[in-house]
């Protein structure tokens, strides 16, 4: 595990020599988020095809240092930051890391512009949107995937692989749980807190949830039995940002699936943080396959294979068995950008997320909001012309 640590941090240069200059895609970055140097400045430093371009922030100079920090060539600042970005016709990938509720508009914006798109999850506030986006891009023929960095890592297929093989018989349950310690992934003041940028559990965790049901069971919620969800305070713009989640949904054939998210776990006594709960369970008719850690299982995770009766055993997969690409230290974000480039470039990737999964997945999303009593998210403002 340290190696695997140290390597995550410390990759070997990328084998470069081979790399045709004519296959480089020049990556641009909107917004500088938090997330961009875990999903595209890392992996990039091991792609050889990926060219750290351009970043853009609305303040000029945050922009600037955020690409002299992480070695972006070119940075845009100031209110008009992010078209400019678009409009660069040296930018072949946009990386849509703004809030969610962002996602649609700049997305659209990025495709009307020609550019591919690697856009973070959950790819809008409603399904609707997420349809038009996946429209226009096979319109303009350029690719759009939603950034489920998790589906891209050999231990979630290992499980699937478990469960399809039928070891343990069929699906009876699947759970799946995503917490996070108070302050830590959303702090005071987070994007995750405001409605109108597309806040909430169910958006954030919830939707990794709401991913990893429908992947393992191969299928859609056919309804959702129960949602229940707590508000994020009792002020008043906080009514429809949920903190907490429980629901439970139905698969029909008689599988159920439960998922429990919490933005916002406090600390044992106000002072000993808890572990972030990162299970995904199936239940089977003849036993139960586990996987801790399905979201990010680079790092370090174990699935558990406990056939009733029978011997339990743990396994791992940090790469995938016989395959000429990965390395136990490779990150999900660094499958997922091998996999996007491949699609780019016209290779098959060895896994993809289809632009329909992406709009069920916003579909559940909707639904668990209407049923919890939260209501909808606000769909953009921007109209595509
Ligand atoms: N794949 C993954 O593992 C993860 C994905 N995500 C997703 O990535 C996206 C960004 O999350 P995260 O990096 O945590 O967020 P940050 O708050 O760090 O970044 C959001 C960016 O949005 C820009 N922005 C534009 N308008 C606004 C506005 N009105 N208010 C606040 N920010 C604005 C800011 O850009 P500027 O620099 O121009 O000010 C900021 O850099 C979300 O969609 C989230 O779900 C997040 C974490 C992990
Ligand atoms: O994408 C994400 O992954 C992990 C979560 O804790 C975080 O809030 C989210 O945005």
């Amino acid at each position: 595990m340290l190696f695997r640590l140290y390597k995550i941090s410390n990759p070997p240069a990328p084998k470069s020599g081979g790399v045709d200059p004519q296959e480089r895609l020049n990556f641009g970055c909107l917004g500088a988020a938090r997330i961009t140097p875990g999903c595209i400045v890392e992996p990039a430093r091991t792609h050889p095809s990926v060219v750290l371009y351009a970043v853009a922030a609305r303040d000029a100079k945050r922009a600037e240092e955020f690409a002299k920090e992480h070695g972006f060539s070119k940075s845009f600042g100031g209110t008009a930051a992010y078209q400019d970005l678009i409009d660069d016709p040296e930018v072949d990938v946009v990386y849509n890391a703004l809030p969610n509720a962002l996602h649609f508009e700049w997305t659209m914006k990025a495709l009307k512009g020609g550019k591919h798109v690697l856009l973070e999850k959950p790819a809008t506030n409603t399904a609707a949107e997420a349809a038009q986006i996946f429209a226009l891009a096979e319109r303009k023929n350029l690719v759009v995937l939603e950034a489920f960095h998790s589906r891209f890592h050999p231990a979630i297929q290992r499980v699937k692989a478990i469960v399809d093989s039928k070891e343990l018989g069929e699906i009876k349950h699947v759970s799946a749980s995503l917490t996070a310690p108070t302050g830590t992934a959303a702090p005071k003041g987070d994007i995750r807190w405001n409605y109108e940028l597309g806040g909430g559990s169910a958006m954030d965790p919830g939707c990794y949830t709401v991913n990893a049901l429908r992947y393992l069971t191969s299928s859609n919620p056919t309804a959702v039995l129960s949602a229940k969800a707590v508000p994020y305070s009792s002020r008043p713009e906080h009514k429809q940002v949920d903190k907490i989640l429980w629901a439970t949904l139905s698969f029909g054939h008689d599988i159920t699936g439960d998922i429990y998210t919490n933005l916002d776990e406090p600390k044992y006594f106000g002072v000993i943080p808890r572990m972030p709960k990162l299970f995904v369970t199936v239940q089977c008719e003849k036993g139960t396959v586990e996987l801790f850690n399905y979201v990010v299982p680079s790092y370090y995770h174990y699935i558990t294979v406990s056939p009733t009766g029978g011997r339990r055993r743990t396994e791992k997969a940090y790469t995938f068995k016989g395959a000429e690409k990965g390395e136990a230290w490779w990150t999900t974000y660094r499958y997922q950008m091998e996999a996007f480039v491949d699609k780019i470039q016209g290779r098959t990737p060895q896994t993809w997320i289809e632009p329909q999964d992406t709009i069920d997945n916003m579909k559940w999303i909707e639904a668990i909001y209407e049923k919890d009593g939260f209501g909808s998210l606000p769909s953009s403002k921007y109209i595509h012309q």
